[in-house]
C-alpha cells in the first residue's frame, strides 16, 4: 500500500525539518503544495512551494484548500500521484485542517505525524532563529490558525503519531522507527 506521511503541527514545530530529513535519509519525496504567500528568503518556486496569485490558485484542481494567516494554501491529487510514481511513500506538510482532510479522504494511506514541543516559547525562538522577519513572526503567532495548530484535533487523536520535537536526536530516532514499520 502506498502511504503519505502527513506532517502537521504549529509554526516552528519542525514540519519542514522533518520532511527534509525524510527526503535526505530515506529518499522519500515531498509533495510540493501551492500558496499565495510571498517566498521567504531562500525559498524557490517549484521546490518549496508553487507560488501562486489568488487568480492562478483559483484555476487549480485541488484536493483541499485552506486559508492560513490571511493566505491561501492548497494541495493537489496530481502532486501526490507524481510523488507516488516512483516511491511507495511521500511526505506532505499541512496545517491541522489539511491533515484532517487527508485522514478523511485517504484513510490508512495517510499517516499523520503531529509535531509538538514541551515549551511553547521555543516555537517563537525557532521562527526568529530561522530568520523570519520580526513582523512576520508577530503576525503568525497572532493568527487564529497558529493557536489552533498547537493542539492535535480530536478527530486525529486515535490515529496520529505524536512526536515531541524538543531534542532533534530523539525525533530522528522516532522517525527512523516509523519509516521502518511502513517499509
Ligand atoms: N528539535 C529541534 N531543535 C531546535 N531547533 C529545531 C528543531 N527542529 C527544528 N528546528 C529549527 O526550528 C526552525 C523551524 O523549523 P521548521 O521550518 O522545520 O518549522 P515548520 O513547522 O516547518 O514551520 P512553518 O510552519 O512556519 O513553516 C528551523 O530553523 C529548524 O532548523
Ligand atoms: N492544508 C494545507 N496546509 C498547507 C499547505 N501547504 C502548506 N500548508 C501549511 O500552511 C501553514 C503555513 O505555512 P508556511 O510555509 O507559510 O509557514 C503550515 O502549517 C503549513 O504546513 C497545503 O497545501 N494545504
Amino acid at each position: 500500500m502506498k502511504h503519505v506521511l502527513v506532517i502537521t503541527g504549529a509554526a516552528g514545530s519542525g514540519k519542514t525539518t522533518v520532511s527534509n530529513y525524510l527526503s535526505e535519509h530515506f529518499q522519500i519525496p515531498r509533495v510540493v503544495t501551492h500558496t499565495t504567500r510571498r517566498p521567504r528568503r531562500g525559498e524557490v518556486d517549484g521546490r518549496d512551494y508553487y507560488f501562486e496569485t489568488r487568480q492562478s490558485m483559483g484555476q487549480l484542481h485541488l484536493l483541499e484548500r485552506v486559508e492560513y494567516d490571511h493566505h491561501l494554501y492548497g494541495s493537489s491529487y496530481e502532486g501526490l500521484q507524481k510523488a507516488w510514481q516512483d516511491h511507495d511513500m511521500a511526505t506532505i506538510v499541512l496545517d491541522t485542517k489539511g491533515a484532517q482532510t487527508y485522514h478523511e479522504r485517504l484513510g490508512e494511506q495517510a499517516v499523520v505525524i503531529f509535531l509538538t514541543v514541551t515549551k511553547q516559547h521555543a516555537l517563537v525562538k525557532r521562527l526568529a532563529k530561522r530568520g523570519d522577519l520580526k513582523t512576520a513572526v508577530k503576525q503568525r503567532i497572532a493568527s487564529a490558525e497558529y493557536h489552533r495548530d498547537l493542539t492535535l484535533p480530536d478527530e486525529l487523536t486515535a490515529t496520529a503519531q505524536v512526536i515531541t520535537n524538543d531534542e532533534w536526536e530523539h525525533t530522528q530516532q522516532q522517525l527512523d522507527e516509523l519509516v521502518q514499520t511502513l517499509q
